[in-house]
């Protein structure tokens, strides 16, 4: 019989730290489920109980143990697949409660009102659970911080690639400001605006009624709310999940808060500041909606895991120092997917798949060099995980996802209803719980459930799955229009964004390894056919379109394509869809680390190319230690220090690499960077013109790259 106060801790613990929507589905589960035969718990005292009350609720009915055995229950029933497993390991960790953030798990809220400092959408700091890169929290403080000339960006927009943690981040800033220990001067009230959510308005809404909608028992103080809008911060979540236009003319944005207008209007009028001028914003996106967003005062990437941060998480997801040491030391010698952990996401995938790998004892040897192949190889210990006796996932749920995703990224729609989840018999054991989250939303005064996939980004390699699927694998359902792989490539032709990762994961899925993965784990046909239509469509649609024949050579210059041709890792394919193409010319691009292996890739399988030329480029080394990377004008010199090109010239290193011009103007490249260029020079038998010019290079760096001239193997003719 385990200690009562030690349960009364561990409940208490695992209540506090669920998100409010989620302490109400745990309510919700109970009254409507008999756990352990005991019957349910009546639903009057359930209602109005908050987190303590829940506690003292189980403890009473089911008794110390079993309280525990019924919470764990709930929370895998209702999908809070970490939460559950948390528990259960703090159970069986015995006396000591160890401090340890799961991957995947979101900073946690709190419903207790007496509990909220100041209005009642805020999280309650969590006590337990901190992001796991809370020591660069610091950084988040100064999102606001003046610039030099005193000015305080009222519109900050928080960038990066899916899985990055821009929810994470938003939402722990909501915690750390609840806690009074961010922004505590300079923000009263603080609003989460959720934009997947705000495609599910129909109804013309005002600024007044989005903020009631978070207070809906604060009726009286929302004038008073309404009349300190410079105290006002509004966090809009996802602005690229948005799917309205916002080509508003000026005379359609509304400028009274208690107006009434479309969303779109809505979002417009704030963004543009014709409605709560004095208000700010912070606007999470990725980097693919930043045109349709337009112009703001500050951009702030997020860079993900540094180094020491991948470790530490490792370390924290492991849990057991073995494993996580072994763990991590096959994945440090493993450049490629070293580098693919800098994305908190992947991270959490890799970790997961290691971690099976190890209990099943396998060998770990097995992880892929691209996103796409990391996936397949989570869905497959996801569906066949180590020790159980669950069914794998059957081929029928698989061709459900599949068909809801496709037609979600169609209509740009990401929350899904009950019906369209039974419609597609994805409502069973072996679908619901592993890929899909349930999502409660307050609609007047019901609640509504609606379904997401784990991630936006399931949805989308669902979707990606979708098409390249032999026909009669598909389950296209009869309310959608048929769709082919040759309209998704038009229409990502036209408009790219929102379609940018889908295919992606289209061309990772066409890799032979992909395609092999998904035939022997799930049983799912690839058509080989697409692969004939991928490189169909890239030859007409770049020489039409981003080529430009008659100037130079043959041109390629977007870093995208590039990742996804990285993700078929097919030479074949490469030499055929790359055929035309002499030059690449990259403009105003961030290079991630993966983005250089990327590059390095296709440079050295790209067999015509003799020129490659960037301009105003970074590129972000290893070893940064900022969590956030502010790229406006005020603090850009000072960040760039690091940018080096190490990756891309290992990769200029390589026999194979046919390049004979490199340019690299205005790309902050330092006189680090001129050791790693001056070993290319050394070495390259076919670089003959290297320009470095408008960088700070200092003269270290001019003189390493002479004594590299002078060496017997340089054959550089110019140097500019
Ligand atoms: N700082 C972090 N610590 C631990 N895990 C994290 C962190 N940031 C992100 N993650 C993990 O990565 C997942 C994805 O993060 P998040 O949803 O915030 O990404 P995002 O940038 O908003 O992605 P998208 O653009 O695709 O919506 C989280 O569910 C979590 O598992």
């Amino acid at each position: 019989m385990e200690n009562r106060s030690r349960i009364n801790d561990l409940l208490q613990g695992a209540l506090d730290n669920l998100l409010q929507e989620d302490f109400k589905r745990f309510k919700d589960k109970l009254s409507h489920s008999d756990f352990e035969r005991k019957g349910t718990i009546p639903r009057g005292q359930l209602e109005n109980a908050d987190r303590t009350d829940m506690k003292n609720l189980l403890m009473e009915f089911y008794g110390g143990d079993t309280a525990v055995n019924v919470t764990i229950e709930v929370f895998t029933q209702i999908n809070l697949r970490d939460s559950a497993a948390k528990l259960r390991e703090e159970r069986e960790k015995g006396k000591k409660l160890k401090v340890t953030v799961k991957p995947g798990s979101l900073p946690q809220g709190s419903s207790n009102s007496s509990s909220k400092r100041r209005n009642s959408h805020c999280y309650e700091k969590n006590r337990e659970h901190e992001i796991i890169r809370a020591s660069s929290v610091i950084t988040m403080g100064t999102l606001f911080k003046p610039d030099k000339d005193g000015q305080t960006p009222q519109i900050v927009v928080l960038v990066g690639a899916a899985g990055i943690g821009k929810t994470i981040t938003s939402k722990k800033i909501m915690l750390d400001w609840a806690a009074g220990e961010l922004y505590k001067e300079m923000f009263d009230y603080v609003f989460y605006i959720n934009c997947r959510e705000m495609n599910l308005l129909t109804k013309e809404v005002s600024v007044a009624d989005m903020i009631l909608k978070h207070c809906p028992n604060n009726k009286t103080s929302i004038n008073h709310i309404l009349g300190q809008s410079d105290k006002l911060l509004f966090i809009i979540d996802g602005f690229d999940e948005l799917r309205f236009s916002f080509d508003q003319s000026e005379d359609n944005l509304c400028s009274e808060p208690w107006e009434k207008k479309p969303v779109e209007i809505i979002l417009s009028s704030l963004f543009r500041k014709s409605v709560l001028p004095e208000s700010y914003l912070l606007i999470t996106t990725r980097p693919a909606a930043l045109e349709k967003l337009g112009r703001c005062e500050r951009y702030a990437e997020i860079l993900g895991f540094s180094e020491a941060d991948r470790k530490e998480y490792f370390h924290k997801f492991f849990g057991n120092e073995k494993q996580a040491r072994q763990a991590f030391r096959f994945v440090r010698e493993n450049e490629i997917l070293f580098t693919m952990c800098f994305v908190p996401i992947m991270c959490w995938i890799i970790c997961t798949v290691l971690k099976q790998q190890l209990e099943k004892d396998e060998d770990l040897a097995q992880a892929s060099k691209t996103t796409t192949g990391m996936y397949v190889l989570y869905l497959s210990s996801l569906v066949n995980p180590p020790g159980s006796n669950s069914k794998p996932c059957k081929k029928a749920s698989l061709r459900g996802l599949c068909s809801l995703a496709a037609d979600g990224i169609w209509k740009q729609k990401i929350l899904f209803e009950e019906e369209e989840i039974k419609m597609l018999g994805l409502d069973q054991a072996d679908a619901l719980p592993l890929f899909l989250n349930e999502n409660i939303f307050q609609k007047d005064i019901d609640t509504e459930c609606l379904y997401s996939f784990i991630h936006l980004s399931f949805q989308e390699f669902f979707a990606a799955l979708f098409y390249v699927l032999e026909e009669d694998e598909r389950m296209e359902n009869s309310g959608t229009p048929k769709k082919d792989v040759k309209t998704l490539l038009e229409n990502y032709g036209n408009s790219r964004n929102y379609l940018m990762l889908t295919v992606r994961f289209l061309y990772g899925l066409l890799n032979e390894k992909s395609i092999k993965d998904m035939e022997e784990k799930f049983g799912c046909k690839i058509s080989p056919k697409i692969k004939l239509d991928l490189i169909k469509w890239i030859q007409t649609y770049k020489q039409t379109v981003l080529s430009v024949p008659s100037v130079y050579d043959k041109i390629i210059c977007q870093l995208e394509d590039f990742r996804c041709l990285y993700e078929i890792q097919d030479e074949n394919f490469m030499k055929n869809a790359l055929e035309p193409f002499t030059k690449i010319v990259l403009r105003g691009n961030n290079f991630t680390p993966m983005d250089q292996i990327v590059l390095s890739f296709c440079v050295n399988n790209c067999h015509r190319l003799v020129s490659l030329e960037m301009y105003a480029c970074t590129f972000r080394f290893e070893d940064h230690r900022t969590f956030l990377f502010s790229l406006s004008r005020d603090q850009h010199q000072d960040e760039l220090k690091h940018s080096r090109v190490f990756l891309l010239c290992q990769a200029l290193k390589d026999p194979n690499c046919k390049l004979k011009k490199l340019w690299l103007n205005y790309c902050n490249i330092t006189h680090v960077s001129c050791k790693d260029l001056a070993a290319v020079l050394k070495t390259s038998q076919r670089l003959i013109e290297l320009d470095v010019g408008t960088n700070g290079l200092q003269e270290a760096g001019v003189q390493l790259l002479c004594e590299a001239l002078k060496h017997p193997n340089c054959r550089l003719q110019r140097l500019g």
